[in-house]
């Protein structure tokens, strides 16, 4: 196994070392080239590292008016549904830190699945400015059926071979999402996993130790040399075989 893993005894010392792998990518970042560009993941375990970043343990660590956000991935809802990743982020990190409105890249669900998707490949394209988009850090999850971002199994962004963002209709739930395809995510000079919890621990291995299935396991697309760094808590870590 290549990937880098970082496995805590609890749920809070996982959180605390994903934040501070944040700064320290976000300051180096910064360092090098003035800003930070971060795609953000969604669903329910991130939430309480926003909290975390938003604190008065972290929020003066960086210059926040130099970091750009964006989503790895996004529900097809308005941006005040409950459902919503934009909403998510908007309460637990954009509003406590008054993050500069033209430093959140949202998608916009107003324009429909397919609208939205080309909308924001259009925006991703333009703020690379023609350039590889090669975000600083993308943070990821793993859902308990091995999908991330939202490349679900057996759904046909899983063979989009472009560096671009989709919609994906999911069938047993009748919704569409939309999200960065693979190929857009593996550009990363970061990629971050954020794991945790008993429910999530055969996701991960199937994910980092069984045999290469895409459809069945989406989260294999995901590259596994370079810097990227599974942030795991021993519950999530449980079924590992090399730890
Ligand atoms: O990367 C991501 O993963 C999650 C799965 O995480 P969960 O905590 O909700 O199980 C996904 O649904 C989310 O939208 C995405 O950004």
């Amino acid at each position: 196994m290549s990937v880098k893993l970082n496995i805590s005894n609890t749920e809070a010392e996982v959180l605390t070392q994903l934040a501070n792998y944040f700064m320290q990518v976000g300051t180096e970042a910064i360092e090098a080239k003035g800003r930070f560009s971060v795609s953000l993941s969604g669903g329910s375990s991130p939430k309480k590292l926003y909290e975390l970043l938003a604190s008065a343990e972290y929020k003066d660590m960086i210059d926040w008016t130099k970091v750009d956000f964006f989503f790895g991935d996004e529900r097809n809802v308005p941006q005040d549904d409950k459902d919503s990743n934009y909403l998510m982020v908007k309460t637990a990190l954009f509003d406590p830190l008054n993050i500069p409105h033209e430093n959140i890249f949202a998608v916009n669900t107003s324009s429909g699945p397919d609208g939205a998707a080309k909308e924001y490949t259009i925006a991703i394209l333009n703020y690379f400015k023609g350039e590889e988009q090669i975000f600083d850090l993308v943070l990821l999850g793993l859902g308990d059926n091995s999908h991330t971002a939202s490349l679900f199994p057996y759904t046909a962004v899983l063979e989009d071979r472009t560096a671009s963002v989709k919609e994906v209709y999911l069938e047993d739930q009748q919704v569409f999402r939309i999200t960065m395809t693979a190929p857009l995510i593996n550009l990363a000079k970061h990629i971050a996993f954020l794991v945790y919890g008993q429910g999530k621990a055969l996701a991960v291995r199937h994910v980092l130790e069984d045999a290469q299935d895409i459809p069945e396991f989406p989260a294999q697309l995901i590259r596994r040399d370079g810097d990227v760094v599974w942030f795991l808590d021993t519950a999530a870590a449980s079924e590992l075989a090399e730890k």
